[in-house]
């Protein structure tokens, strides 16, 4: 797994594990405090599952403790809870500690916000939920998930939906290559084809869904979790709206057989694109094992684009031991520098016509 780079929670040093944290003044004990996990957050208050998996299980609010200062709490986040955390009517627990993050996925930068901020902790995959058809698919889009997957961490799966409208034939020879799963979606009468290839792939994970308006996301989601924002309405209770009409991201929890690994899938209404800004060429070649070995033979500098001078990339591909090696060689090279391209604003050509913008949110399909 990739190397997390470091995010506006690093300026702090943060306590190792239980037993281990200094005991001081400002930062008390809190032996007495209990793990919860974070499943969403509605303007200053958190929804919380406390001791998930066991039988006293219970979803809590909370707030952050002033100790934590401005480090962001989100959604995928192990936190330590303090005060009243027993979940009954009206009781508002404290949110005292973050737990270390496995990996972070951050949202774009835009012109009111020029940081790029966590949205989404511990997750280990994203979905990026694509209509074949109505709206177009947009590949500039999708690499721009997969680079921001990748660069978290976390593995990228490709859920193709309305296959009863278009083949996916391309866009599967497209994402193969880089290691992007992908699962293929359509909606029959009421029911969904491809929805139990969809539920093996989330099972016992923690997977963030994303996806435009209009792609399907909704269906997918409403049939993996039955009732999945009536199961959030907690927040609700406390705000006095009866809909959860948060632009943050929520957790909801897949109805799993007992005795198996809790399946979670983060759903993230209003995120439209990812910040890539901080993204190196060296640290997006790290989810390409192969790739980034050969490129330790690369001049010093090398950015490993098609101009790159000597890039020992491209003489690897021509030292394939016969054409079906090169050009399945070509064709992760090519997709890898897709990738590449698709951090900033140089690649402007979506070869599906999708449109490519140069860098920011990505606007909305009408
Ligand atoms: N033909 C076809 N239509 C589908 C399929 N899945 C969903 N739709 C339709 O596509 C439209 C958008 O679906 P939603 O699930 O609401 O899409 P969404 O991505 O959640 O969009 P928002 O709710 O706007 O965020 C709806 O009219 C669905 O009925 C599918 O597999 N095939
Ligand atoms: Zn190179």
């Amino acid at each position: 797994m990739a190397r997390r780079p470091l995010d506006e929670s690093d300026v702090r040093v943060r306590p190792g594990r239980r037993g281990s944290r200094p005991r001081t003044k400002t930062r008390p004990e809190h032996a007495d405090a209990e793990i919860a996990l974070v499943t969403g957050v509605d303007r200053g208050r958190y929804t919380v599952l406390v001791e998930a998996g066991t039988p006293q299980e219970r979803r809590a609010i909370a707030m952050k403790a002033r100790e934590l200062g401005r480090e962001r709490v989100v959604p995928g986040d192990l936190v330590d809870l303090v005060g009243d955390t027993s979940g009954a009517d009206g009781s508002l627990a404290r949110i005292v500690r973050i737990t270390e993050r496995t990996t972070v996925l951050r949202r774009t930068a835009d012109d009111t916000d020029p940081i790029e901020r966590v949205i989404v902790a511990n997750a280990d995959q994203l979905v990026i939920v694509t209509a074949l058809a109505d709206p177009e698919p947009r590949t500039r889009m999708i690499d721009r998930c997969v680079a921001a997957a990748y660069d978290a961490g976390m593995d990228a799966l490709l859920a193709l939906t309305k296959a009863d409208l278009a083949d996916p034939a391309e866009l599967v020879a497209m994402y193969a290559p880089i290691g992007v799963s992908v699962v293929v979606t359509s909606r029959t009468d009421g029911d969904i084809d491809g929805l139990e290839e969809l539920r093996a792939a989330l099972a016992g994970r923690t997977s963030v869904l994303v996806g435009h308006s209009g792609v399907g996301k909704s269906t997918l989601v409403n049939a993996l979790v039955p009732d999945a924002y009536r199961a959030v309405g907690v927040v609700n209770d406390v705000t006095g709206r009866g809909r959860h009409t948060s632009t943050s991201a929520v957790a909801l929890r897949v109805p799993e057989p007992p005795g198996t690994e809790p399946t979670w899938v983060i759903d993230t209404p209003g995120v439209r694109s990812f910040g890539l800004a901080h993204v190196t060429p060296e640290h997006l070649l790290g989810a390409f094992s192969d790739l980034s070995d050969v490129a330790q033979e690369c001049p010093r500098g090398c950015t490993h684009t098609a101009d790159a001078p000597d890039c020992a990339l491209d003489e690897w591909v021509a030292a394939g031991p016969d054409a079906t090696v090169q050009a399945a060689r070509a064709a992760r090279l090519a997709s890898f520098r897709r990738l590449l391209a698709s951090r900033t604003g140089t690649l402007d050509a979506d070869p599906r016509g999708g449109g490519g913008h140069a860098s920011g949110s990505e606007p909305q399909p009408s």
